[in-house]
């Protein structure tokens, strides 16, 4: 259950208002989240998601609007917020940050196929594509500075083993990104894990959740694409998937020479800093909520599958 903040139906008719979507015919709270209140709305114009903001950076919301506008306005499969009859799209309910959104078809792909990890890669590639131009800056919250930072909360929980592997990676990393780095910037998801995209069939409904969403290095969000998407239980890459969605994403977005030899490593830090994050939610900085958190043994798994068996050869580009 993951409705931290219930809303009654008059509440929701009347913030509807505001809107110019119709009136309110249904109210249902969302299972499925862990980080905020997710509401599915229909009204009697159309199927709308409402999500109020519990936790994290208040202050950060007007850049997940000013990205998910500017992607919504490229053509990009986004929710963008709907926007109020003055243009206002963020407001306040039940004391809540509140953001509203058209829903998008779909569920989530668990076991990906080809064909969506095709449409998959093509999509991010569009997407870093048009990324590199947008306005807004907000720096990658999980990059090395936060792993160099963190790092050393977890370390006492590890054993001897884990805590050498973890401070040995860093100081790569340090070593391999730590200089201003050439690799080429923009807006990134951060997160983009299968239950972050909606699938009908072999068709992108949508892209959601973009509340990790930032400025940084466009490989960061790729690594952390192929580590969900093409690993198998064994944290070791599957070639067919990993190709179907590197070919697809380096026809619109060919990486760069600097980008090609830092991938392994790249890799391994977008593995390690999953592994980190989710050792602080179990360890270091428990929700309130008592859902179950996400295993960091996965992530340790795939680091280390990274470690002893490399990253595939990356397929060449094609021009499609
Ligand atoms: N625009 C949308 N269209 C359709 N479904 C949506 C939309 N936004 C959210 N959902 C549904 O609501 C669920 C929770 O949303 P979201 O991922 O934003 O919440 P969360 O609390 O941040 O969850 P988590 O970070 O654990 O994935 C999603 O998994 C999805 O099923
Ligand atoms: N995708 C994250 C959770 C949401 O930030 C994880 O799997 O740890």
């Amino acid at each position: 259950m993951a409705v931290f903040t219930p809303l009654s139906d008059a509440q929701v008719a009347e913030f509807l208002k505001r809107f110019d979507v119709g009136s309110l015919v249904s109210l249902e709270g969302v299972a499925g989240g862990t980080e905020n209140s997710t509401f599915f709305i229909t009204t009697d114009r159309r199927e709308l998601v409402l999500t109020l903001f519990e936790q994290g950076e208040h202050e950060e919301l007007p850049f997940f609007v000013e990205l998910l506008d500017y992607l919504d306005e490229h053509r990009l499969p986004v929710p963008g917020p709907v926007h109020d009859r003055e243009g206002i799209a963020l407001h306040s309910l039940a004391g809540k940050p509140s953001l509203l959104f058209p829903r998008l078809p779909g569920r989530h792909p668990m076991s990906p196929n080809l064909a969506q990890c095709h449409v998959l890669g093509d999509t991010l590639g569009r997407m870093h594509v048009v990324s590199q131009h947008f306005p807004g800056h907000r720096p990658n919250p999980r990059d090395l500075n936060w792993l160099t930072a963190m790092h050393h909360k977890v370390l006492v929980y590890l054993s001897p083993e884990d805590q050498a592997l973890m401070k040995d990676e860093v100081e790569i990393y340090q070593g391999v990104f730590g200089d201003a780095s050439e690799l080429p910037h923009g807006a990134l998801h951060g997160d983009l894990f299968r239950d972050n995209t909606l699938f009908e069939g072999d068709r992108l409904g949508g892209i959601i959740d973009f509340y990790n969403g930032c400025t940084g290095d466009l490989l960061f969000d790729l690594a952390i694409v192929i580590n969900d998407w093409a690993s198998g239980p064994d944290g070791r890459l599957d070639r067919e998937r990993h190709d179907a969605i590197l070919l697809a994403y380096q026809s619109r977005r060919p990486l760069t020479r600097t980008e090609r030899e830092v991938w392994p490593t790249m890799l391994r830090m977008t593995a390690l800093r999953y592994w980190l994050s989710r050792l602080l939610v179990v360890y270091v900085d428990p929700p309130a909520h008592d859902l179950t958190p996400h295993d960091p043994a996965q992530f340790h798994t795939i680091l280390t599958a990274r470690l002893e068996h490399g990253a595939l050869p990356l397929p060449e580009a094609s021009t499609t």
